[in-house]
């Protein structure tokens, strides 16, 4: 029998209201959980089935950009297609795109669903042998009024026949698709694609569902992903600090914290010799136990002549991320009687956030001068200091 090919959907049209953004310019499907987008792990938790044999994303045309941020690689990983104002719209898009690829099923996920494991997935495609369509679900924990207005109760549900419905859900690629073509016809807006099925006369079996497969819906879910990804009682957190000092030597411009400022003179180093980020790379090594940025790129080395220092940071990072740690916060501070920082402290804060693969909102930059005193204040070269606080999976 030729295998069947089973293709994805993912839907991330969403303006993710309910989760608010804290202070985030993203919607939930693009904010970092424990350093990587959400959306980044819905996608890869797919990829991470040798079943799957094409995967399409739905996302909104106003987050094309944010999109193609993502770092995925993967050959079954198809261009993305715009959505739709309702999920159930955004789903149809997701089924007109496979359409011309005629897959034998499908399986329709949440990207606020960051969690579905090989086996949920597993359980889903298997059910679809004897069913035409599968969802995992959960018996529902609380009791379940029903109320007209909300304020009062009129009756009281029985929860033994009452199921909470996850997704992946899964279905065969023609019949849901004719299925939602239809639908999209009535006036009636269905809230999942087994809704659907179901309104359609196919037969929708259930399998188990898990607890850990929580849809990001409001702000307080953002904590219990990233406790899913690090529990707590699995991790210690770690500070570490830095220190650098750089002379000035002639020229028009230092860097600092990534970003170029136009000066009377330059910072002389091995390097770009922006002090600030060799600070704080130091902070981010020492919390780790991973020596200093001299053990990892010696000055003696000529590869790393004129280097961009956000590499030496981005290094600092991946170390971190192979220890499977979470950057929790950084705190920079440059003590420089001139030039003036003020004004470039949110690129800066942007460009260590970016490197590094977390909300700006964990960066700090902040600058003072030495009040005229010392080698500071005779403007002859800049010291920075930095510390930061990384959580660890707990070794002992
Ligand atoms: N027009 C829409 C609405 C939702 N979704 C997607 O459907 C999934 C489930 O929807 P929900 O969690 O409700 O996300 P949002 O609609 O973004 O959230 P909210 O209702 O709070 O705005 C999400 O991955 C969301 O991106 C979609 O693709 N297109
Ligand atoms: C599809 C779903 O996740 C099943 O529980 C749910 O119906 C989506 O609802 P939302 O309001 O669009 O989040």
């Amino acid at each position: 029998m030729r295998p069947k090919s089973i293709a994805v959907i993912i839907v991330a049209a969403g303006k993710g209201e309910r989760a608010g953004t804290d202070g985030n310019p993203d919607p939930k499907q693009y904010r970092l959980l424990a350093g990587k987008p959400v959306l980044s792990r819905t996608i890869t938790a797919f990829l991470a089935t040798d079943a799957v044999t094409q995967i399409v994303a739905v996302i909104h045309p106003d987050h094309a950009a944010r999109y193609g941020q993502l770092v995925l690689d993967d050959a079954r990983l198809l261009p993305p297609v715009l959505g739709a104002l309702t999920r159930q719209g955004s789903v149809l898009a997701g089924l007109k795109a496979l359409a011309p690829l005629r897959p034998d099923l499908v399986l329709i996920q949440d990207a606020a669903r960051p969690f579905a494991t090989p086996a949920l997935i597993a359980r889903v495609i298997a059910a679809l042998d004897q069913h035409d369509a599968a969802l995992p679900t959960l018996p529902v924990t609380d009791t379940i009024k029903r109320s007209r207005d909300g304020t009062r109760v009129a009756t009281t549900e029985d929860r033994r026949q009452l199921f909470a419905a996850q997704t992946p859900q899964g279905f065969r690629f023609g019949q849901i698709f004719s299925a939602h073509m239809r639908a999209e016809t009535v006036r009636r807006e269905f809230t999942d694609d087994a809704e659907i099925a179901e309104w359609a006369g196919l037969s929708v079996a259930m399998v188990e569902g898990e607890r850990n497969n929580l849809k990001i819906t409001h702000p307080e879910d953002f904590s219990r992903a990233e406790r899913i990804i690090m529990p707590d009682h699995g991790t210690e957190t770690r500070i570490g600090t830095g220190y650098d000092v750089h002379p000035f030597a002639p020229g028009d411009a230092v860097w600092l914290c990534g970003v170029k400022i136009p000066h009377k003179a330059k910072l002389q180093g091995h390097s770009d010799a922006d002090v600030a980020l060799h600070a704080l790379t130091d902070a981010i090594l020492g919390a780790i136990g991973e020596g200093d940025i001299g053990t990892h790129f010696p000055p003696s080395d000529d590869q790393w002549k004129g280097a961009a220092s956000t590499l030496f940071l981005a290094h600092a990072g991946e170390l971190v991320a192979r220890r499977k740690g979470r950057i929790v916060n950084l705190d920079v501070t440059i003590v420089a009687e001139a030039p003036r920082i003020a004004a470039h402290v949110p690129a800066m804060c942007a460009v260590i956030a970016e490197t590094l693969g977390i909300s700006a909102d964990r960066v700090a930059v902040k600058a003072t001068t030495n009040e005229k005193l010392g080698f500071i204040g005779r403007e002859e070269g800049i010291v920075s200091m930095a510390s930061a606080s990384i959580e660890l999976p707990r070794e002992d």
